[in-house]
């Protein structure tokens, strides 16, 4: 049985529904009331994913406060996706989307200097109020880098383990073609016979 470790981050403007999705993921329950998050919150989630893998998700919940902003370059060292949340009741939280996605590129990348995978879910689906339509959340999903967009609703359950399973799906699938591309052990560059074991610029493969 192999099991993949994933941190993924979730990100977004306060009171999008971050940490309720986060509990509603792990805990399956929904919260009325609105608790602000402070710098971060974790969480861990096991996926049997398949009869040979398991998936254990790492979950940080940042804070969407702009106060608590400046530490974000910590959290996101070694994150291997990301979920960036916005209400579709708030324009603000949907024009945020670019923002938080920029400084998640600036901030996280893959050892190939590519972005991570990340999913946009456009959260409170449930809601009457809607503000932002589906086809600007389309036009931006694709201009902006995104594997795609899902329309979730937290307190309804909606499309919730559906979303992360695209994304898991997808880091999987990203970590697997960085796998192949490090050298092995045939195709690695020769070394002199002069070169020993005390030699510290000798580069060694296996
Ligand atoms: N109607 C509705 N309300 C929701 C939904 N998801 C979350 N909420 C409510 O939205 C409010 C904010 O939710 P949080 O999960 O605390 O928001 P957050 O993004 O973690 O906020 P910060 O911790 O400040 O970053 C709470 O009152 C939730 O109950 C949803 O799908 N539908």
């Amino acid at each position: 049985m192999t099991e993949h470790l994933m941190k993924i981050l979730v990100v977004g403007d306060w009171n999008v529904g971050k940490s309720s999705f986060v509990h509603r993921y792990v805990n399956g329950h929904f919260n009325k009331a609105y608790k602000m998050t402070v710098g971060v919150d974790f969480s861990v989630k096991l996926l049997h994913w398949s009869d040979k893998e398991k998936v254990r998700l790492q979950l940080w919940d940042i804070a969407g406060q702009e106060r608590f902003i400046s530490m974000t370059r910590i959290y996101y060292k070694g994150a291997l996706g990301c979920v960036v949340m916005f209400d579709v009741t708030s324009s603000s939280s949907f024009l945020n989307c670019r923002h938080w996605k920029q400084d998640l590129d600036h901030k996280a990348m893959l050892p190939n200097g590519n972005s991570i995978p990340c999913i946009l879910l456009a959260n409170k689906c449930d809601l009457a109020q809607r503000v932002v339509s589906a086809e600007s959340i389309n036009r931006f999903s694709k201009a902006n880098g995104f594997i795609t967009w899902i329309e979730i609703s937290v307190k309804e359950n909606k499309n919730i383990g559906e979303a992360m399973r695209v994304l898991v799906q997808e880091i999987l699938a990203v970590q697997s073609s960085l796998d192949q591309l490090q050298p092995k052990c045939e195709d690695s560059v020769n070394i002199p016979p002069d070169c020993d074991d005390h030699n510290s610029r000798g580069a060694r493969c296996c």
